[in-house]
């Protein structure tokens, strides 16, 4: 059997890393939210701000792709005390599935209660445009497949159990109060259910390859989000996601436009305001479930 990269996801190392966050941050966070690409203005929106970059913190990852800039901030969202991840990282960076997952097990011995995860994705489906919103139902993870898991080798029975089931993985009430808020938000027009698959990237998709994940019911393809998903559900804690549509998927040999990476940015960008808007919204109606 290979090695496996249990050094990096096992208590101790991630405990060093809690305690140091703790020695810095005054008050514990109760939910995480993770920043997709162009998305780290979430965070402007917290209260009495708490910066700790991510090279400061043993044993974090540091963020290599535009549009992560690789800060935690902590502080409050309608009283909640929150932590935004300012920068995610992915499998194609070259690190582990328990290296891009770690930070998920930090903040829980840091004691959140929930997770808001959030992502750049191509809109696979053809009735999604550029700008809309996919609420994540249920994601298809193709890594799994091909057997790629971040809880694969020992498991740490302290974090969660062996096995344990993802067929609830998006919180449904969670999910009720997303499409409430985005209709609060105004963008009741631009929202849709759907499915997130992962793709490793760092390229994007063939046209034989959007064309199978047509017919294989993804709604929205990226490449992150579900290794973050796993271990938070492995650990027991609520999950509320959404995909930013940033491009739509070429499925035709014909169609000359290409996705990149600075556009997308540009794209995310353009509607920050609104995203905002929605994070702050949702967290105000949830707020009682995370304190
Ligand atoms: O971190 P997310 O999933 O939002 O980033 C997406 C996927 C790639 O990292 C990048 C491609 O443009 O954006
Ligand atoms: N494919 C994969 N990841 C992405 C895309 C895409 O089209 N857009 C933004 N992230």
């Amino acid at each position: 059997m290979s090695a496996l990269p249990t050094d990096e996801f096992n208590r101790g190392f991630i405990e060093e890393s809690a305690r140091f966050i703790r020695s810095q941050v005054p008050v514990a966070p109760k939910l995480l939210i993770i920043c997709g690409s162009g998305l780290g203005g979430l965070a402007d929106t917290i209260e009495k701000p708490v910066t700790l970059s991510y090279d400061e913190i043993p044993n974090f990852p540091q963020s290599t792709v535009p549009g992560h800039a690789g800060e935690l901030i902590f502080g409050t969202l309608s009283n909640v005390p929150v932590v935004c991840m300012k920068g995610r990282f992915h499998y194609y960076e070259g690190y582990s599935l328990q290296k891009v997952t770690t930070p998920i097990r930090i903040m829980q011995l840091l004691g959140i209660k929930g997770l808001i995860i959030t992502n750049a994705a191509g809109g696979v489906n053809k009735a999604y445009q550029v700008g809309d919103i996919m609420l994540i139902k249920d994601h298809l993870n193709f890594f799994a497949f091909g057997g790629q898991h971040p809880l694969r080798g020992p498991n740490d029975p302290q974090f969660g159990a062996r096995f344990f089931p993802m067929n609830r993985a998006y919180d449904r009430a969670l999910l009720e109060v997303g499409k409430r808020a985005a209709a609060e938000v105004g963008l009741a027009n631009h929202c849709h259910e759907g499915v997130y698959g992962i793709y490793s990237g760092p390229n994007y998709e063939t046209v034989a390859e959007i064309k199978y994940l047509q017919l294989v019911g993804v709604d929205a393809i990226g490449m992150s989000t579900v290794p973050e998903v796993l271990v938070a559900k492995h650990c027991g804690l609520p999950v509320f996601g959404f995909s930013f549509i940033t491009n739509k998927c070429v499925d035709s040999y014909e169609d000359a436009e290409e996705p990149n990476h600075a556009h997308i940015l540009d794209v995310v960008q353009a509607k920050a305001k609104k995203l905002k808007n929605l994070v702050i919204k949702f967290v105000e109606h949830t707020s009682d479930q995370w304190l």
